[in-house]
This record gives structure tokens, sequence and C-alpha cells, in this order.
């Protein structure tokens, strides 16, 4: 399903930081229009405190690629930036080469619902500086918000433990684009449907709802509520039992979907939405059962997150179905992934590509050069290390891998493992290539990489950090250029 083409303007051109615009500029005005560049997407830290990130958003930055192109009035716009001295900021000629302008490069990406680690490439662009440059802002808009909402909702999906989740976000969500890219990145990432109508026509997402408390505060009493909405709606008779008093809301669901059964229809559940939820979906359980309602479920929300859900699956809870929104669709207490899009090579016309590096006081932030890839190594059904090399220099076998962070913890990988690169062919010279995965697959493909993780990478409170290294020679070259720069080779 095309996004966010189908709901915005069909070019986006010009979601980008004007500081794109300005660079992009200078390197025309400079003639480095020739110059090409590597940018490489990654990460330094996992969301949530976890041991794992699901990456999501490429299909999304296809889309953008796919529709991207400066239209007449983007182009006015910018021609209509002045500078300090008042006078238009850019030449004319410049405008030309925007309204001309293709995006020939090459993009390669990891496929969406991948687990990914600080430091490994997740997407990396490769073409001519200009289109590079101004793909650096949108792209990591849309894998940001993207990955930080599929791997919240990966995490819930874990904690309910196979159970369904329906994720009711869009009410408190960030806006129209933030709640619609949440409602399909928690679908990505293992929730069975949406509250969110819209993202359900867009993306093909399970739509689902039961009703709000104001339905039943529009009846004299609770009974007469339920009933009315079993008379319109005999097929979707899910109560919110909580208005007044979520046992006795019970009762009163259980006498209707007595008459329910009368018609030939079922009570699908109740909804608790306060109070001790261990406790009541205890109680509410009985009672169903007791009353031979043994298959309506318990359905439970509420401020909800993974660790809630967790703790109440410990106390014993009888929910069976779980609705999530404002923490979900939020990526609370996180609310941003912090991906970033580093220059990693770059090559002037008939010259060789050279190897680059940003420094940093923290190490964490020193950049990773070359044509970046990752090998995965899967032993036994289990993911046991993730090799990031460059794949100029090739990654040799065995391989031995460093701690980006610490030269002294290395690891050589058994030279009989056979690995898989992570990063696959996207765009080539700005041609789709390769199948171009559904929402369905990168979610199936959610659910394959979390059954890769060892337990203790899964769990919420101080996750087992899986190894993940650069390539001995790339931690060798990164050092010397580090060197190099600090004038100390
Ligand atoms: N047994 C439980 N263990 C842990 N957390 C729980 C349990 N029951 C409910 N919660 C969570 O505790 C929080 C309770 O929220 P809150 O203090 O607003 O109470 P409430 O019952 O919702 O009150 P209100 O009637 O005002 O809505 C929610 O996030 C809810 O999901
Ligand atoms: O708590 P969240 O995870 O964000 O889930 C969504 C919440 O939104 C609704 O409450 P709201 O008070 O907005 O409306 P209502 O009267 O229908 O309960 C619903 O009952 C949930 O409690
Ligand atoms: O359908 C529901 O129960 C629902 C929808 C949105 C928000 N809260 C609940």
């Amino acid at each position: 399903m095309p996004l966010p083409s189908a709901l915005y303007r069909p070019s986006l051109a010009l979601l980008t930081d004007f500081y794109q615009l300005t660079m992009a500029y200078a390197a025309w005005k400079e003639g480095l229009a020739d110059t090409e560049a590597v940018f490489t997407i990654s990460f330094r830290r996992h969301p949530y405190g976890g041991g794992f990130t699901i990456a999501a958003g490429l299909e999304l930055a296809v889309d953008y690629l796919e529709h991207f192109r400066f239209d007449e009035e983007d182009l006015a716009f910018v021609a209509a930036q002045r500078g300090a001295d008042g006078a238009p900021l850019f030449e004319a000629g410049f405008i030309d080469h925007l309204r001309g302008l293709r995006l020939e490069v090459d993009v390669d990406a990891v496929p969406e619902g991948t687990a990914v680690f600080p430091y490994e490439p997740v997407v990396r662009v490769k073409g001519p500086i200009i289109p590079c440059m101004l793909l650096e802002t949108p792209l990591l808009d849309l894998v940001n918000f993207q990955t930080l909402i599929a791997t919240k909702a990966a995490r819930v999906c874990l904690a309910a433990r196979g159970e369904p989740v329906v994720e009711f976000g869009l009410r408190r969500a960030q806006g129209v684009d933030g709640a619609l890219a949440a409602s399909r990145a928690a679908y990505l990432g293992g929730c069975a449907g949406t509250s969110n109508v819209l993202a359900g026509r867009l993306f093909g997402i399970p739509v689902k709802g039961t009703h709000a408390h104001s339905w039943v505060m529009l009846f004299d009493d609770e009974r007469e509520a339920f009933e009315s909405y079993a008379r319109a709606l005999p097929a979707n008779c899910l109560f919110l039992v909580d208005t007044y008093d979520s046992l006795e809301g019970v009762r009163h669901a259980v006498e209707v979907g007595k008459w329910l059964r009368a018609q030939g229809k079922e009570l699908l559940g109740i909804r608790l939405d306060s109070g001790d939820l261990a406790w009541l979906s205890i109680q509410a359980r009985r009672l169903l059962d007791e009353a031979g309602f043994q298959k309506a479920t318990v359905f439970a929300s509420n401020e909800l997150d993974e660790l809630i859900i967790d703790s109440l699956k410990e106390q014993g809870a009888r929910i069976a179905a779980w609705g999530v929104g404002t923490r979900l669709v939020t990526g609370q207490p996180d609310g941003a992934l912090g991906g970033v899009y580093k220059l990693t090579a770059v090559r002037r016309p008939g010259e060789p590509w050279k190897y680059r590096v940003k420094l940093s006081e923290r190490v964490q932030k020193t950049t990773i050069p070359g044509l970046l890839q990752v090998r995965r190594f899967v032993q036994d059904g289990v993911l046991v290390a993730d090799a990031i090399y460059d794949e100029w220099s090739g990654l040799p076998s065995p391989a031995t891998i460093v701690d980006p962070l610490d030269l002294t913890r290395r690891k050589t990988l058994d030279g009989a493992l056979e690995g898989e690169d992570l990063l696959r062919p996207v765009f080539r010279g700005g041609a789709l290539v390769g199948p171009r995965p559904t929402l369905e697959e990168a979610r199936a493909r959610v659910r394959q990489q979390l059954a890769l993780l060892h337990p203790g990478v899964k769990r919420f409170v101080n996750p087992h950090q899986l190894p993940v290294g650069l390539e001995k020679g790339l931690f060798e070259r990164r050092t010397a250029l580090v060197l190099a720069a600090r004038g100390e080779s």
C-alpha cells in the first residue's frame, strides 16, 4: 500500500531539513555534483533498555524514493528562499538541477521485521552526493519512528505471550501521521489489529473495536446499554464493564449474553478498563465460566505496556486479549530512536573510494568507515553473533569480531558456520530491484527473528547483550583512521 504518497502530496521532496538543500546547493555550485558517497543508517543503543530492536520503515522509504521529485510549487518555494543579505540564496541553475534531479542511488537495507543491534548498518545509500544528502532527513524520519514503534509492539506482544494485542493509540498519538505510522509499525511488530480505521484501509490492518464508557452513560442503567448494543450489533458484543462496578458489569454482560445465545449469537467477551486488572480478571473469568460462557474473552485495557502485562501474567491474571494505546504508539518511555545517517566513504570522479570517519570524544559516537554490511551467524536455530564488515574488503573465514567499544573483547567465529548477509539490494541506480515484501511478510519475519533470539536477549530487565562486532580488519582500519585524523599515526 503506497504511503506516505497516498496520504500526502505525491512527492515529499521538501520533507527534508533546510541544511540538506544548502549543502546540496554548495555541492552543485562548487562542481561536486559528480562526487559520490556512501551513507549508512545505524543506531547506538536499543530502545527501552532492551536487548533487541526490530528494523522497520523500509517500505515507507521505498515509497518515498519512488515518488521523489520536485514539482513546480516545490521549486518556487526553494527559489524564494533568501540569504542574510536579502538576495535569493540559490541560483536559477540550481533550481533547474533540482527540476531534473532523479535519485540515481543504490540502496541496500535489512528487510523490515529484522532484529538488529547497535552499530549495525540498517540502510545504506550509495550514489551522487546531492541525492544522498537530500535523503538523510526523510530516511531517518521514516526509519527511526517505525523502528521505535515496531520494537515496542514486539515487546508488548512478547509480554502477552502470543495472546492478541489490539493497538488503541490513535486518540493519544502524535498527530495524523504519528498515529498512522504507529498503527502500521505496531501491526508489523506483532499486534493483531488496530482501532484506527484509516490505518486499516491504507495498510490492510484488521480493524477492531468494542465501545466506550459514553455508550453506557447514554442509558439509565448499564444492562439496558448492553441490550441496546446487542440488538444493533449482535456479532460484535465485547462489553466494557467498568463504568460503575466491574463485576456487576460482568453480571450484566452475562445476562445479555444469554439473550444473545437465544438469538443464535455469542457474547465475545468483556473489557476491563480500571481497577486491579489481575484480581478483577480472575473474578470475571469465574463469573463467565460459571454462567457457561467459557469462550467469552476477558479483554483488558488501561495504560498498559509490556512491563504491566508481564506483571499481570506473573500475578496469574486471566486476561486473554489486550488493548494497548498511549504507551505503545508514543514509544514510552523513550519517545524516539536515535538512528543516525553518517557518511562512511567518498569518491571524487576518477579517483578510488576513500574511507571516512567522524571523530568523537565518546567512542560510541565515532563512526565506522566503508561499504558496511552485516553477516548473521545462526547455530542450532539460535543467533550466535553478527559481524559488521566492509563489503569492499570482504569477510574472512574464520572471522574475528571485535566489540566496537572495547578492543579487548573479541570473538573468533567458527569457520564452519554459514552466515547470511542482512542488507539486501533495494534500489540500483534509482530503480527498484528485488521483491517488495508485504506488511504481512514483514510481520511474519518479526516472529521468525524473535524465535532466533535466546530468551535472555528478550527479557525486559538487564537483557543479555548479543555479540555484535566489527570484523577485525575493519576495526583496525577505523582505529588507523581515527589516529590519522588526530595526527597520531
Ligand atoms: N494488578 C495490577 N498490577 C500491576 N498494574 C496494574 C494492575 N492492575 C492495573 N494496573 C495498572 O495500574 C495502572 C492503574 O491506573 P490508575 O491509577 O489510573 O487506576 P485506575 O484503576 O485506572 O483508576 P481510574 O478509575 O481513575 O481509571 C494502569 O496502568 C493499569 O494498567
Ligand atoms: O490506556 P491506553 O493504553 O491509552 O488505551 C486506550 C484507552 O482509551 C480509552 O479510554 P478513554 O478514557 O479515552 O475513553 P473511554 O471512555 O472509551 O474509556 C480506552 O478505554 C483505553 O483506556
Ligand atoms: O475499541 C475500543 O475498545 C477502544 C478504541 C480506542 C481506544 N480505546 C478503546
